[in-house]
């Protein structure tokens, strides 16, 4: 907790988890309520594991931390169809999370 990097990971968590309402993002995904899911997504993600993973130290940057953001929104544009209220809430979910992990004033420094 004291370590700079997971005060500053926890807070982003926390502001992307309020961009979720419907906590389809929270748990792990259970192939009992998503036929085939484990056979479709090789590389689950939810908020859940990401939180374990700030606790347990397992990120060393803010960048590994967004890849797993990502990673959780693109799963579930990937095994729920255009159209459904998974693939709409995770496409808003992408676009508003990364505004705010990267607004311009973060991004590197160049061109
Ligand atoms: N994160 C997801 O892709 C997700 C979450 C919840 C959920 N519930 C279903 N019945 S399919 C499904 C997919």
């Amino acid at each position: 907790k004291r370590r700079p990097l997971s005060r500053l990971l926890e807070q982003l968590l926390r502001n992307l988890e309020k961009r979720d309402p419907n906590q389809f993002f929270a748990w792990p995904v259970n192939d009992n309520f998503a036929p085939g899911y484990s056979t479709i997504i090789r590389r689950p993600m939810d908020f859940s594991t990401m939180k374990q993973k700030i606790d347990d130290n397992e990120y060393r940057s803010l960048n590994c931390f967004i890849s797993d953001f990502k990673l959780m929104c693109n799963n579930a544009m990937k095994y729920n169809k255009p159209g459904t209220v998974y693939h709409k809430a995770a496409r808003r979910l992408l676009h508003s999370g990364l505004k705010q992990l990267t607004p311009q004033k973060l991004r590197p420094l160049g061109d």
